[in-house]
This record gives C-alpha cells, sequence and structure tokens, in this order.
C-alpha cells in the first residue's frame, strides 16, 4: 500500500519547487546540446534582458524580480533527478534526445557568469537592459527563459503597483488579490511585486511569511451571513479580534451597517479598544463613503479609517478621488496582481557580443523589418542624467567605446529625434555588479529598501512623466557612438544579406 507524508501530499497538490534549471524551454537545452557538442559553449557571451513597450500605455516602468533572479540564479545546478528526466526524453526517432556526453557535462556545470542588473524599485525605460548576463554562451543562454519570466512579470506588476499607488495620493494600498492570481507562484510574486510598487501591505499570509511582507486584512461577507443579524455578527467578531475590527458593512444595507458598525465601536471603546474602520465593497463609493464618514465623525469616531475595494484600479481611484470620495485606504486585488488590461510584459532577451578566438568582442545585432525592434549591439550599460534633482534623460551606451560627453540621446525608433543632455546635468550607470563569475557579490537590500527605493526614483520623474493617460515620453534612447554603430552593422548586414540572396 502507497503511504504518503503530508509532506509529499503538499509538494504534490502545490509544486511550488521551481528553483530549478528545467524552469526553462526545451530549445534552450537543445541549444545548450548544440553548444556543447560543436565546441562553442565555453565561448564568452552578452546577453540583455529589455522590454521595448511600457505597460498600461503609461511613461515609466519599474524594475522588479532581481531578488528572485538571485536566488534562482544561487541555486543553478542539474541534479541527479534532473538528470535522469532528461535522459528519458526521445527525439523524433524515438531515440534519447540528449547524448549522454551532454548529459554529464550539465551535470558537472557551475554558474559561473558575470550579472549586471538595475536595482529593483528603479524607474526604467524601453531598451534598457535591466539584467545583463556575461559568461560561458551556454549558460548565459541557458537561464533565458526563467529570467524573463520572473522579471517580466514582477516589474509588470510593481509598474501597475506604482500606478495604482501614485492615483491613492499617498493613502494606503491593500494587496488583496490573491484569490484571483495567476496561481500559488504567481499570486506569492505578485504581492512582492506590488510591494516594491508602493502597497503598504497584503492578504497573501504566505507571501507574508516568504518576503516579510505587512499582512492586514477585514472579514468576509460569510462571517455577517452567518449569523441571524449583522449587529451580532459585528458583536460577536469584536469579542473574538478586539484589536482588528474592520467591519465590513454591505452585506444588507451599507449606511445602517455603518450604524451598527458605530453601535458595536462604541461598546469596544468601553472596553478599552477602538473601532478601526468599514470596509465598503459595493454601491456608489464616492457618496456611501461620504455619507460613512459623516457618520463615524457625528458618533465621535473621525479617527475610523474607510476602507474601500471592488474591482479597483489606478483610474477609478483617480475618478473616485476627484469625486471627493472619503475613501482612506484602498483594497486591490484582480486587477492589481494580474496586470488588468495588460496581462504580460513583453521582455526580451538578446544576444549582445561574443567574444572571437582572438579574444576580440564582437557585436551582434538582429534585423528586423520594424526599426523598433532591431537589437541594440554591444556590452550595454544606461547612463542616467539628472538635472537639479529631476531625471532629465536615459543613454544606453556601449561599455567598450564608451558614452560621448556631452551626450546626445537618440530616440530608439527615429534616429532625426536628438536630445542633448544640458549643461550641469549629473550622470549615473544604472547596471551595478551582482554576480561576479557565478559570485553573488555585496549585499542584497531588503524589499522595504527596495520599496522605498521606488518611492524615491518615483519623485525625480517629471509630473508629465507620472500621468495616467497619454504621459509625456521620457528621453531614453540610444548614446550617439551605438546609434552609429548600430545603423553600420544594419547597412553592414542588410547587405550581406543581399549578397547572398
Ligand atoms: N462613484 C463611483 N464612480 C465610479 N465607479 C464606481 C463608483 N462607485 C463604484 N464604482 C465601481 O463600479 C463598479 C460596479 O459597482 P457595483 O456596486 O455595481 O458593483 P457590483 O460588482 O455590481 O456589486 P457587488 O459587488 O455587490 O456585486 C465597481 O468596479 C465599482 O468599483
Ligand atoms: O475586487 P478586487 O479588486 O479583486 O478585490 C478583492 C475582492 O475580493 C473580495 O470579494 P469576494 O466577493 O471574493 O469575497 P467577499 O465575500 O469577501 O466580498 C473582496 O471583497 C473584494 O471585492
Ligand atoms: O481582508 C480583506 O478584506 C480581503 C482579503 C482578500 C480579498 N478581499 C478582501
Amino acid at each position: 500500500m502507497a503511504v504518503f507524508n503530508v509532506f509529499d501530499l503538499f509538494l504534490y497538490t502545490f509544486p511550488m519547487t521551481t528553483n530549478t534549471p528545467l524552469l526553462t524551454d526545451l530549445y534552450q537545452l537543445t541549444m545548450a546540446a548544440g553548444y556543447w557538442k560543436s565546441g562553442k559553449a565555453e565561448q564568452e557571451a552578452v546577453f540583455h534582458l529589455f522590454f521595448r513597450k511600457l505597460p498600461f500605455a503609461g511613461g515609466y516602468a519599474i524594475a522588479a524580480g532581481l531578488g528572485d533572479v538571485v536566488r534562482w540564479l544561487e541555486g543553478f545546478r542539474f541534479g541527479q533527478e534532473e538528470l535522469e528526466y532528461l535522459a528519458t526524453l526521445p527525439g523524433r526517432d524515438g531515440r534519447p534526445l540528449f547524448e549522454k556526453g551532454f548529459l554529464d557535462y550539465l551535470g558537472t556545470m557551475k554558474w559561473q557568469c558575470n550579472v549586471e542588473a538595475i536595482p529593483e524599485g528603479t524607474v526604467v525605460f524601453p531598451h534598457e537592459p535591466l539584467l545583463r548576463i556575461q559568461g560561458p554562451l551556454i549558460q548565459a543562454q541557458l537561464v533565458e527563459t526563467a529570467l524573463l519570466n520572473i522579471v517580466n512579470f514582477q516589474t509588470l506588476i510593481a509598474t501597475k503597483a506604482a500606478r495604482v499607488c501614485l492615483a491613492a495620493q499617498g493613502e494606503p494600498v491593500l494587496e488583496f488579490g490573491l484569490r484571483r492570481a495567476q496561481g500559488p507562484d504567481g499570486a506569492v510574486m505578485a504581492s512582492r511585486a506590488a510591494f516594491i510598487g508602493g502597497c503598504a501591505s497584503t492578504s497573501n499570509v504566505l507571501a507574508g511569511m516568504r518576503h516579510g511582507i505587512p499582512v492586514r486584512g477585514t472579514h468576509a461577507h460569510s462571517w455577517v451571513m452567518s449569523f441571524d443579524t449583522e449587529l451580532e455578527a459585528f458583536a460577536t467578531y469584536a469579542e473574538a479580534m478586539p484589536n482588528n475590527c474592520v467591519f465590513l458593512v454591505d452585506t444588507y444595507d451599507t449606511l445602517e451597517g455603518v450604524r451598527h458598525a458605530v453601535e458595536i465601536g462604541q461598546r469596544l471603546r468601553r472596553e478599552g479598544h477602538e473601532l478601526a474602520g468599514i470596509r465598503l465593497d459595493s454601491g456608489d463609493l464616492a457618496w456611501l463613503s461620504i455619507e460613512a464618514r459623516r457618520i463615524l465623525d457625528e458618533a465621535g469616531f473621525p479617527k475610523a479609517t474607510i476602507v474601500a475595494s471592488n474591482d479597483l484600479d489606478e483610474h477609478l481611484i483617480e475618478s473616485l478621488k476627484h469625486q471627493g470620495a472619503a475613501i482612506n485606504v484602498w483594497g486591490v486585488g484582480t486587477k492589481l496582481v494580474t496586470g488588468g488590461e495588460q496581462a504580460a510584459l513583453g521582455g526580451v532577451y538578446k544576444l549582445g557580443a561574443i567574444r572571437d578566438e582572438n579574444g576580440e568582442w564582437q557585436p551582434k545585432i538582429k534585423l528586423s523589418e520594424q526599426a523598433i525592434k532591431v537589437s541594440n549591439p554591444g556590452i550595454q550599460q544606461v547612463r542616467r542624467f539628472t538635472l537639479n534633482g529631476e531625471f532629465r534623460g536615459d543613454a544606453i551606451y556601449d561599455e567598450e567605446s564608451g558614452c560621448t560627453v556631452p551626450t546626445e540621446i537618440m530616440h530608439p525608433a527615429d534616429p532625426t529625434r536628438v536630445k542633448a543632455m544640458p549643461e550641469g546635468t549629473v550622470h549615473e550607470d544604472l547596471l551595478r555588479p551582482v554576480f561576479r563569475q557565478g559570485v553573488l557579490v555585496g549585499e542584497q537590500p531588503t524589499l522595504q529598501e527596495i520599496q522605498a527605493r521606488c518611492q524615491e526614483q518615483l519623485t525625480h520623474l517629471h509630473a508629465t512623466v507620472k500621468r495616467l493617460q497619454h504621459p509625456h515620453e521620457y528621453p531614453a534612447g540610444v548614446e550617439r557612438t551605438l546609434a552609429e554603430r548600430k545603423l553600420a552593422m544594419m547597412v553592414e548586414a542588410k547587405g550581406k544579406v543581399g549578397a547572398t540572396a
């Protein structure tokens, strides 16, 4: 008889053990086998991870996911179980897909790449490498899919959270998304990213334990419905949880619910506790919140908060603010943790350069019919220019050839649009070392520090860039020397295509 222990059952039901190099697309492994077979595996290469289009038609994005990338890369090794599984995979003719020699090679592989990254919580723009991976071609290739998976999703959600939190104008945003998130792993990653983007807390207790995010919550309609009356429901909750009383008042009649909350609030006060607030979850949130505020204030509860939830996003919050809603805390779930109108960020991972047999770097370019999709060649760095505390422009430049001074930034899609950085700007390079030859360097920031960085970064962006709709386009592009080199490479590559056609 098969015997299950509880732990096995848990892993079976929730296989959240994604910390394995098999979190990849099969083609990475078949290419790896090809690199190994053809003797290219150890050739040094540089890849960049970047996105081409800002999410939510917004003016900026927030880099996120690096912490999980670091954890994944630290555990990057092929164990016995993984190798045994790969050995079972058949090729199209039914014979093993992978040679034993290749699997033995994978078994001895040790992560040895250099990784540079833009710190989490930094505001970032299209085409800027968020990560730069330099090392043996086979290794830099094998990590592509997992890195994209982690960074694309968390950058998307951190950006959404930043938009929601800016709309809430500094009032706390509680992330309520677990029940509607994209599976258990997606939910925990979303809670992490939402916190980076500015959320005050999460209802997701596992994310709280994993990442140290404050956990908060109210109660559900089921609590009220399980009693004969709403008053009895609030009274019983107050007895059980006197220090966590935010009553959900809209199960039957919202304003009557607020009066019941007040009645129990008075009882709590007599017993030395305080009514923390109420939550509205349906109806006209602007009108109801104003009425609820009046009732609470008149009853002597000016400090009781009014939490609102119900399919909120940054646009609804902005609208409710314009309507003068008396809401002080915003509960946001589905549209935050799923990205709402945008389900994914389209980040990509492209080869920038490869070292030839003479030890020289050969820049590489990927052509496209669409100018915006032609990749940037070289070993890239991002230089950010600041004037009087305001971010004024970002230049992607090639580290080998350097950044010209004074710096001119060419628009990524239209090289005739050039922005010269004004005199007096100070600059910093955004990509910083994370791994040196496979070894983690420096202290990793806490999630609280990352959140603080995000808040601080946003203060340096002009308000027009942060506008929810039709934001001003921040000047982020390619530095002139790199732009000219790219153009020359495009012409040369097109010539080669023409010559062979
Ligand atoms: N004053 C307002 N201005 C703009 N939108 C609002 C306002 N008040 C509520 N909304 C939004 O309108 C949508 C519909 O609200 P409504 O109360 O009809 O929700 P519902 O989903 O039908 O209610 P229930 O949750 O009880 O099913 C929600 O997304 C809600 O956040
Ligand atoms: O609307 P979202 O932004 O996704 O926020 C989360 C929603 O989840 C809950 O509703 P649900 O109907 O699941 O349970 P409830 O009985 O607690 O309201 C809560 O009341 C919110 O409305
Ligand atoms: O605590 C809450 O109020 C809560 C938690 C999850 C989803 N909706 C609301």
